[in-house]
């Protein structure tokens, strides 16, 4: 068993990936692999909560309960006092879990099909509720009683360790089950020990909030080599190694970086240029060797940072550039685009930039056709995204994974879907989630700051999906070591790239 943490490449499977892993290893092993989920449970229970009086155990009606009355076993032959409910009947329990459920009767356990109302209530913060509910056998809004199950376990006043997946969270896609009739419910866990891999639903949209501290069990001996045809669906970015300065160096070493975007006040009474400032101030702090900012109307704007130089059309040089196009772009930004898209030598492209792309099949296509050479990068939220493939964003959400990938085949180019989980796919790449960031940089700017980031990394030499996943990964962890009592601002969290 170990912890997983935002350090390494982890795979994760899909629903589909999950299965063929159970069946590839089951038929490997010797015992039911529920015996090896029950004992790795027992054991992080002990070391969650060591000094338990009470240890309440919700089972639900299928293996993922089976785990649970598994873990059962093991506690209580270890001298805890365990409490097991579970929602269901045993007679229609699965095999294995029946099995388990056997097991545990035998040891004399005593087992209900009610909530343990008493011993909830005289629960302390030293005791434990582990939800065995559901697995990845969740596949239907949760019905009422789950429900008040879910409100229980989230009430006591225990620690709670997960099963699995936290009930109520979709596996695949880390949005909510949804209840019927009634407001999504969800297991907030302290800690989920998850079997054989993680899952996507983890790491994206209510997964990060839900599961608390990760663990994996892969259930497999030392000689089980997991089946060959099954890929990941993706993997976790891993932190990056870091970027270093040669002695002999120059400016002329680190790259120029060309910042396109804000528009004017003066044309929709919006003004629009601290965003293309904030990307420009990114980029300067990432490192990059020479920062240049056009501002589309060149607009007036008096905090532009002296060490970012200002640049009117004609003297900018996109094809020896790397080029951030479209913070704050507004409608200004359309006019350029399809020189940007011809002429740059790499880009980002974010926001009103990709509205325009989103709009106009021409700009579609002379971004398909940037060659090999031209490294490109997107960076949609997920209403963007829904806008370039005619959806909606609940519809993204839902998919996170599918979505990236599709926009990154269609327009042949790395793509970064932003949000809780920033996904980055690229075409032939198995995509990645992102562990780092949190809803701190849920405040307007941090994606400008993203981009330039990531236009600084494009211009030190990184390859489109390399600086994509370098970029999102040093974004979040900077909101992950932020100071608990300074406000994460945009222009702070430009500030303090390194
Ligand atoms: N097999 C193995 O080798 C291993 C499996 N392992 C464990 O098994 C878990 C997967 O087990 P699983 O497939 O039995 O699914 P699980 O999540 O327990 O739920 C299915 C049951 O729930 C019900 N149900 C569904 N939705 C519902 C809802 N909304 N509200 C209420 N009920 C709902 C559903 O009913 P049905 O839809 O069939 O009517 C069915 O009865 C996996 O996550 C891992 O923990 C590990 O031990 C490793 C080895
Ligand atoms: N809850 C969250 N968890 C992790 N990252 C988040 C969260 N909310 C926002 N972010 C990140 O903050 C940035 C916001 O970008 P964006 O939506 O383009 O905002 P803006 O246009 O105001 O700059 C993205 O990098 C996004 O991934
Ligand atoms: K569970």
């Amino acid at each position: 068993m170990q912890r997983l943490s935002a350090t390494a490449c982890w795979p994760v499977f899909n629903n589909e990936g999950m299965r063929m892993l159970e069946g590839s290893l089951q038929r490997s092993s010797p015992s039911p692999l529920m015996d090896k989920a029950g004992l790795a449970a027992a054991q992080l229970a002990l070391s969650i909560a060591p000094h338990a009086q009470r240890i309440w155990i919700a089972a639900g009606p299928g293996n993922n309960g089976g785990d649970g009355l598994a873990a059962a076993c093991h506690l209580h032959q270890w001298g805890k006092s365990v409490i097991v409910s579970l929602l269901g009947e045993p007679e229609a329990l699965p095999a294995d879990a029946r099995s388990a459920w056997q097991r545990a009767k035998q040891t004399g356990i005593h087992i209900t099909q009610h909530m343990p109302w008493n011993d909830l209530q005289s629960m302390t913060e030293e005791d434990l509720c582990i939800d065995a509910l559901l697995g990845l056998g969740a596949s239907r809004p949760l019905s009422q009683a789950m429900r008040s199950w879910i409100q229980a376990i989230n009430n006591a006043q225990a620690h709670i360790l997960a099963l699995d997946i936290p009930t109520g969270l979709n596996p695949e896609s880390g949005q909510l089950l949804g209840c019927v009739d009634a407001e999504p419910q969800a297991i907030h866990a302290e800690h989920t020990l998850t079997f054989i891999a993680a899952k996507p639903g983890m790491f994206m949209g209510h997964g990060r909030d839900l599961c608390g501290h990760i663990w994996l069990d892969t259930l497999a001996g030392p000689t089980h080599r997991p089946p060959t045809d099954t890929t990941p669906q993706a993997c976790l970015n891993p932190r990056p190694s870091t970027l270093t300065k040669s002695h002999a160096s120059h400016k002329g070493s680190h790259g120029d970086v060309v910042v396109i975007g804000g528009e004017s006040m003066a044309r929709r009474g919006m003004g629009m240029t601290g965003a293309a400032v904030l990307a420009a101030t990114a980029s300067l702090h990432a490192g990059a060797g020479r920062v240049m900012l056009h501002l589309l109307d060149d607009a007036p704007c008096t905090d532009i940072p002296s060490d970012v130089m200002r640049r009117d059309w004609s003297s900018l040089s996109l094809y020896t550039s790397s080029v951030v196009c479209g913070c704050g772009g507004g409608q200004a930004v359309i006019a350029v685009m399809p020189e940007v898209l011809q002429g740059s030598a790499r880009l980002v492209l974010d926001a009103d930039a990709l509205n325009a792309l989103a709009q106009d099949a021409h700009l579609q296509s002379l971004l398909q056709q940037r060659s090999a050479n031209q490294p490109t990068v997107i960076t949609p939220h997920p209403l963007e995204a829904a806008r370039l493939l005619k959806t909606t964003s609940s519809d993204i959400q839902n998919n996170r994974l599918k979505a990236a990938q599709d926009l990154a085949d269609w327009l042949h180019c790395t793509v970064v879907l932003k949000g809780s989980g920033t996904v980055i796919a690229a075409p032939g790449q198995t995509p990645r989630i992102n562990t780092t960031g949190n809803g701190k940089l849920a405040t307007g700017g941090t994606g400008d700051v993203l981009a330039g980031l990531m236009g600084a990394r494009l211009a030190q030499g990184m390859s489109a999906f390399e600086a994509a996943c370098s970029a999102v990964h040093q974004h979040g962890a900077l909101a992950d070591e932020w100071p608990e009592h300074t406000a994460l601002t945009a222009s702070r969290l430009a500030s303090s790239l390194r």
